[in-house]
């Protein structure tokens, strides 16, 4: 696509194209790609609103399909310019099994790889994740580190264990020959905590506050930081890296880079406070009401009553030994490498972010959605 580059017009493969933060992948796109022709949306569920981004000048296909099978990966991808790769098993609370998570995260990967490598496809964005880094199983801080900082990764939990390796996947297949000769080209975006509009766990936190009668009770110390960064500017992030992979591949071929914007360093309630706050809600305590051993047991309560209804009922609380260690460990980062490799600003300032996850809170924390 090198001379014509101005004039053709792309086509894009979101994966996981309906979720939290590939719908907001899928509408940059749509708003902000000049050279976008088409637009294939790639889940297991697609989504209604997807119907009313046909009647656009963009041509958006709807693929219901499973990264799992390869055969339908490979159909979706043949024909296309662009992959972002988004579609993925977020499970930390222990809903789905560690086979599966490996099998959507790890295989759904190959599959997405091998059907570029087989159809001729060059360019491949791979949603990785903060959890590919930390916060390890020893709970270290990594305080606002960089894609250089010196971490011990150390991974137990199915979940970022599978992060982990599907992002080496997709680094080690930069540079493979695709389908006409030409070379694969991959990068891996790692955000940290993503909020904003269509954050469910955000939802969650304030049905359950304003069950409470509006009070939430402090948990974690307020000096633990916990990374956070606006899903519109992740968003952002992926379109702007998915065009400039073709012009910089051989300086953004087979790297990573964390997400990052203004968000605030903060523990992760405070954070959260910044949004629940000005909807009515009010975090009670300067320190944890509990002590931590208090939490550390209730933690693995919860791992074990898991355990044993797993035969009769799926019991699956936010609370338990991986998250409460996630929440309780630093983890920031400050970097620029996003700019400096692919001219990367924010989109969205703190204050914008800010007001769009209130409004959407408001409004989603009201509705039965
Ligand atoms: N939510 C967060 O804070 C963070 C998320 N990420 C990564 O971002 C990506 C998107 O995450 P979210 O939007 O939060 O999750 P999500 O669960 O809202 O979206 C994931 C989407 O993938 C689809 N999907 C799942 N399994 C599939 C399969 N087998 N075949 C086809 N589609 C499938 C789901 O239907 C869903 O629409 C994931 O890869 C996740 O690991 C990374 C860092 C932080
Ligand atoms: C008081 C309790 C201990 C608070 C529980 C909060 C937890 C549910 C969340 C705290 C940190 C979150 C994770 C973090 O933002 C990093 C993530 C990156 C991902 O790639 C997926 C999601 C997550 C693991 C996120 C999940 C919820 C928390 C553990």
């Amino acid at each position: 696509m090198a001379d014509s580059a101005q004039a053709q017009k792309l086509v894009y493969l979101v994966t996981g194209g309906c979720g939290f933060l590939g719908e907001h992948v899928v509408r940059m796109l749509l708003q902000r790609e000049p050279r976008l022709g088409e637009l294939r949306v790639f889940d297991r569920h697609l989504d209604p609103w997807l119907e009313e981004l046909k009647t656009g000048p963009v041509r958006v296909t709807a693929i219901q399909g499973d990264v799992t099978e390869a055969h339908e990966v490979a159909a979706a991808v043949a024909g296309a310019h662009v992959v972002i790769h988004t579609a993925g098993l977020v499970d930390v609370f222990g809903r789905a099994s560690p086979e599966t998570i490996h099998e959507v995260n790890v295989q759904g990967t190959r599959n997405v790889i091998e059907a570029c490598v087989q159809t001729g496809t060059q360019f491949l964005v791979y949603t990785s994740s903060m959890e590919v880094v930390g916060p390890n199983t020893k709970g270290h801080p990594f305080y606002r580190g960089n894609e250089d900082t010196l971490y011990e990764a150390v991974h137990r939990h199915p979940y970022p264990c599978s992060k982990a390796l599907a992002e080496r996947l997709v680094l080690e297949a930069n540079g493979r020959e695709v389908h006409g000769g030409l070379p694969l080209v991959t990068c891996a975006l790692r955000p940290t905590g993503i909020y904003g509009e269509g954050h469910q766990i955000m939802r969650d936190f304030y049905r359950q506050g304003l069950r409470l009668g509006g009070w939430l009770f402090r948990a974690i110390p307020a000096s633990v930081e916990h990374g956070r960064v606006y899903v519109g500017n992740v968003a952002w992030m992926h379109v702007l890296a998915a065009r400039e992979l073709e012009r910089r591949a051989a300086l953004m071929g087979g790297q990573v880079y964390f997400c990052y914007d203004g968000s605030p360093y903060k523990s992760y309630e405070d954070f959260n406070m910044e949004f629940l706050g000005p909807c009515g809600l009010q975090l009670v305590g300067a320190r944890p009401l509990l002590p931590y051993w208090v939490l550390v047991f209730l933690a693995a309560l919860n791992a074990l009553l898991q355990w044993l209804l797993r035969p009769l009922v799926l019991y699956a609380p936010l609370l338990n030994p991986y998250t409460l260690a996630v929440a309780n460990t630093t983890f920031t980062v400050s970097t620029d490498k996003a700019q400096r490799h692919f001219g990367y600003e924010p989109l969205f300032s703190w204050e914008d972010s800010r007001t769009r996850t209130i409004l959407w809170v408001q409004a989603a924390g009201s509705s039965a959605q």
